[in-house]
């Protein structure tokens, strides 16, 4: 008999989508978000459910290669992602993915990696401490195929000598990023996504 998924993280994740959903970042049923159990458990929502109004039964577990505890649920498409988010960063607990317009539309623009220089929000980020810095956040093209993508970002990763960002986007498709609990990967989130925006509308009024 499976432990029972501890009720911190249901509701961490509940109240991630709950927050979310407020900024319109995950229409439709985009989105998906994990926390890390203890014993290389994951709790994941499962696939196909809006994220805005998630319950108790929307949660669920995988182990660390996405595998199902019970095979009879369906986990979120997107799983291998988070799992090669907690089997590369030890000290990660929490990960969310998203679909906001503004990380839609730039990720569609962009090369590799989009910039963000000079936001006094770089400093939401890890080892930031003045504005006057820059983070490249690496943009993958958007794959059907989850575990191809994942090896993708896994060879991105390898290639950075100098701190990976806390969080990448997919083209076209959303943003993931990760921090040590659920507060603040939505901290992370909530300043990637204003960055994100000020971008935009920069770009739609130059000045
Ligand atoms: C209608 S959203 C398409 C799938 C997606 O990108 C997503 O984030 C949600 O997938 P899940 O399986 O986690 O519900
Ligand atoms: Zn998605």
């Amino acid at each position: 008999m499976p432990a029972p998924i501890p009720e911190a993280a249901i509701q961490a994740i509940i109240g991630a989508g709950r927050r979310m959903d407020r900024f319109n970042w995950v229409p439709a049923t985009a989105g998906n978000f994990s926390v890390r159990l203890p014993g290389n458990r994951i709790a994941v929502t499962r696939s196909g459910q809006h994220k805005g109004f998630l319950t108790a039964e929307s949660v669920m577990v995988v182990d660390l290669d996405g595998r199902p505890e019970d095979p009879a649920l369906r986990p979120s498409a997107e799983t291998l992602l988070h799992c090669g988010i907690y089997r590369r960063f030890p000290e990660i607990g929490a990960s969310l993915h998203g679909h906001s317009i503004a990380n839609t539309v730039l990720s569609r623009r962009a090369g590799d990696e989009i910039t963000l220089a000079g936001y006094e929000l770089l400093k939401a980020f890890p080892g930031l401490a003045t504005h006057d810095a820059s983070v490249a956040v690496p943009v993958f093209d958007n794959d059907q195929d989850i575990a191809r993508l994942q090896r993708a970002v896994e060879a991105c990763w390898d290639a950075i000598t100098d701190g990976i960002p806390p969080g990448y986007l997919i083209r076209g498709h959303g943003v993931y990023v990760w921090a040590r609990d659920m507060d603040a990967a939505l901290a992370r989130l909530e300043a990637l996504e204003f960055m994100l925006d000020c971008e935009l509308q920069d770009r739609r009024n130059p000045a």
